[in-house]
């Protein structure tokens, strides 16, 4: 089973995936970007401020492909639950922004349209929902993403990505204090490894 934790920077995401490591000591727990040099390509990207923004999104795409192939498809063809600190939302809803004003007709489904042949889905996502400004004053602000009018347009993105497919996203509220997030991620992680275990059983 693919889960996938998704939101803006700041939501708590990594607070939450670190939180999760002892209850399923089994996993396998990965993140992107990766930490392979494909990762690393993207970090220097998202360091440069005038970084070109479709060699931007190629350069997650690359890192994606390799995670696909390096982690994600061999945990799960051993039966492992695999969960991800960010995905493939992460492009959908962060490059579909960045992408906005270039000369694109439709940034997202243009990302989402890549990925399609050759992205495996995540099973479920559990979207940290947390506003803009709380975001960015979590994040720093340190780099070119973290800043609330650009996590406004991410979020939205986002809100498009969880009309499209309800079925898929849990919200969590991650407004609240670290206890109260992580307690409603460790349910909500519970309730989908049960539900996807007794989906196998059918
Ligand atoms: N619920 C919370 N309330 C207040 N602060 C929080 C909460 N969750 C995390 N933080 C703090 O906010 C900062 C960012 O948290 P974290 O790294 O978990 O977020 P993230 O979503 O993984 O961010 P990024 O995508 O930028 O890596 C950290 O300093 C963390 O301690
Ligand atoms: C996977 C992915 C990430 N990003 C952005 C979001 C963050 O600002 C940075 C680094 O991620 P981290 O979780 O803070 O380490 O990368 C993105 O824009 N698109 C993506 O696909």
């Amino acid at each position: 089973m693919l889960l996938t934790l998704e939101g803006l920077d700041g939501s708590g995401k990594t607070t939450a995936w670190e939180a999760l490591r002892p209850a399923y000591p089994e996993a396998t727990f990965t993140r992107e970007p990766t930490d392979s040099w494909y990762g690393d390509a993207v970090y220097r990207s998202i360091a440069k401020e005038d970084a070109d923004p479709l060699a931007e999104l190629f350069l997650y795409i690359a890192d994606h492909a390799d995670h696909l192939s390096r982690v994600i498809r061999p945990a799960l063809a051993d039966g492992d639950l695999v969960i991800s600190d960010r995905y493939t939302d992460s492009r959908y809803a962060y490059q579909a922004a960045m992408l906005a004003d270039a000369d694109l007709a439709r940034p997202l489904e243009y990302i989402r349209g890549v990925h399609g042949a050759f992205t495996r889905e995540p099973d479920a996502t559990i979207y940290l929902d947390v506003d803009p400004e709380t975001a960015a004053a979590r994040a720093g602000a340190t780099d070119k993403y973290e800043r609330t009018a650009f996590l406004a347009e991410v979020q939205s993105n986002y809100e498009r990505l969880i009309d499209a497919e309800p079925e898929r996203f849990v919200r969590v509220d991650a407004g609240r204090s670290p206890e109260a997030v992580i307690d409603a991620v460790e349910d909500a992680v519970a309730r989908l490894v049960d539900a996807h275990r007794d989906g196998d059983r059918d």
